[in-house]
This record gives structure tokens, sequence and C-alpha cells, in this order.
């Protein structure tokens, strides 16, 4: 049985940095099975992912990191090296509107999804029914001025309790503290119903509707604690002409929203995602 691994890096580039990672795959007898990276000699930094095998059941991360370290620190590089067969660990948070959860939970029952949904938090107890027929664990925490610091306590300890590496926005309604977006920073996706950077906050469709547009969307990125601003993951758009009212804007953009949103996560959770200041490399 083969194991199957993922290397993500990025470092100051310069010669000698692929040379340096395949010899240390050849050394270690693995298959590279895709590799991409990009230059950005705006920065000055090189930017890579790599894929390889294994023929040796046994060989795990726990054997591969220690190796690659110096390898690393050589060439100054930010790096995280994956088992593929160990899927992201996904909490999804949403408040009334189900479209995007609901298109989340048939990928995972349809194993299309490249992780393993574990929990999901309101703030309104509406939709739990849904949730626990889907055989997931359903947690309402309320939201309000007052108790958002406890609100966010008790996430935290979700968060621990459920070993989550991913924490997924799907219409969720509140606005995160500094705090938590500091914990948990570069592993929450949000899913925002427009196309950014136009028309942030609470009702995009209906500030899309009077201004006129002819191109609806959304957009996901990962949560900051400047609302709407975070790195953008994918974006989706769908034409419209002036007949759409307001609401029927909302209706059209669920398609957007649920598409883009369902595509941020599997991209994040095939670790095809890399950081570069407030923007994204997407090795899709
Ligand atoms: N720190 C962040 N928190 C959240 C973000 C983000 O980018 N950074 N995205 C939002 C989602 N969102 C738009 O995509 C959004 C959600 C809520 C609001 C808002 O103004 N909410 C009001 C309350 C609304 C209500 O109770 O229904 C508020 O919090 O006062 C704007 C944009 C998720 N959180």
């Amino acid at each position: 049985m083969q194991r199957r691994f993922v290397l993500t890096l990025s470092c100051p580039d310069r010669p000698g940095i692929v040379h340096a990672v395949t010899s240390y795959l050849v050394n270690f007898g693995l298959d590279i099975t895709e590799h991409q990276q990009f230059d950005d000699g705006r920065h000055g930094r090189l930017f890579m992912r790599t894929s390889f095998a294994s023929e040796s059941p046994e060989l795990t991360v726990g054997h591969l990191a220690p190796a690659f370290a110096p390898v690393a620190a050589a060439f100054g590089m930010t790096w995280n090296l994956y088992d593929v067969s160990e899927q992201p660990r996904v909490l999804v948070m949403v408040s009334r509107f189900d479209h995007c959860l609901n298109d989340l939970i048939y990928r995972w029952r349809t194993n299309s999804l490249s992780a393993e949904l574990v929990l999901v938090v309101s703030n309104h107890d509406d939709l739990r029914p849904m949730v626990e027929a889907a055989g997931l664990p359903f947690a309402h925490i309320a939201v309000t001025p007052e108790t958002k610091p406890a609100a966010e306590a008790e996430l935290l300890s979700l968060v621990s309790e459920y070993r989550v590496d991913l924490v997924v926005l799907a219409r969720y309604m509140q606005v995160l503290s500094n705090e938590l977006c500091k914990e948990l920073e570069g592993r929450a996706i949000n899913i925002h119903h427009s196309f950014l950077p136009s028309f942030v906050g609470a009702k995009p469709y209906h500030q899309a509707y009077e201004r006129g547009v002819k191109l609806v969307g959304a957009t996901a990125h990962y949560v900051t604690p400047d609302l709407d601003e975070g790195p953008i993951i994918e974006q989706e758009v769908i034409r419209v002409d002036h007949r759409p009212s307001p609401d029927d804007l909302v209706r059209v953009g669920r398609d957007a929203e649920r598409v883009a949103l369902a595509r941020a996560v599997e991209w994040h959770c095939q670790r095809r995602v890399l950081l570069n200041g407030n923007r994204t490399i997407i090795f899709s």
C-alpha cells in the first residue's frame, strides 16, 4: 500500500532549491507524483507544492520531517509536510441560511470532500434537525454583544475538544473578534456573498441591486479581523440583468456561494493554498 505525502514550502528564491528538495526525496526513495512552483519575482520568493509517494507503508511524517528540517533551515524555508491519508477535521459555522452547509454535507457524505466534517456550530437552533439527520453533532452557541466573549471561548473549547484543523464560516453572520481571528489565523475560511472588493458587510445583494451591477458573485477568503478583507482563495460570478429583485439576487447568488466555498475548502484541504502576504497562491 502506497503512502502519499504533500510538502509545501516558500523561501527566498535562489538557485538549488528544487535540487535540494528532490535530492532529499530521492534519498528516501520517494516518487514525485505532482510538482508545482511559483517564482514571485516581485518579492524574491519561491513557492512550491510537491506531492510524493512511498512504497514503504511504515514511513511517516515523523520520519520524514526531522530529515527535511536541515534542508529547510539551509534555505530559510517556511514549510509543512502532510500525510494525505490524514484528512483535515472541519468545524462548520452557520447562522440560518443552509445552502452552503447543505452542499458541504452532501460532498462529505458522498466522499467528494478531502475533509472530515466533525461538528456544526450555530448561533441559532434552526438547523439542528438537518445536521443531526446527516449524522453530525450540532452545537448551539447564542451570541449577543454581551455574551460574545463567552461564546467565543466556548467555540475555542470545541475546536480543541474536536481536534479541529479548519473552521468554515458557511454563512455565519457574526463578526469574529480580533482575538478569535488570531487564534484561527490561516485555519478559518469565510464565504462572503459578493464579488469582493465590492459590497462588503451584511447586505451585499441589496447593495448590488441599488448599484445595478450586471455580475453578482461570492468570495471565499481566509478570516481576518478586518471584515471581508482576508486573503481571497476563490471567487464565482453569475451574470444578471435589470430584471432580478434583491430577493431574486439572493436566490441566484446561492449557487455562486456554495460553489466558491466548496472549491476553497477542497483546495485548502488538499494543501493547494499557500499564503503570499495578503494574497494566495493556488496550486490547483
Ligand atoms: N472577523 C471577521 N469575522 C467575520 C468575517 C470576517 O471577514 N472577519 N466574515 C463574516 C461574514 N460576513 C460576511 O461575509 C458578515 C457577517 C456579519 C456581518 C454583520 O454585520 N453582522 C452583524 C450582526 C448581524 C446579525 O446578527 O444578523 C454584527 O456582527 O454586528 C457582516 C459580514 C463572518 N465573520
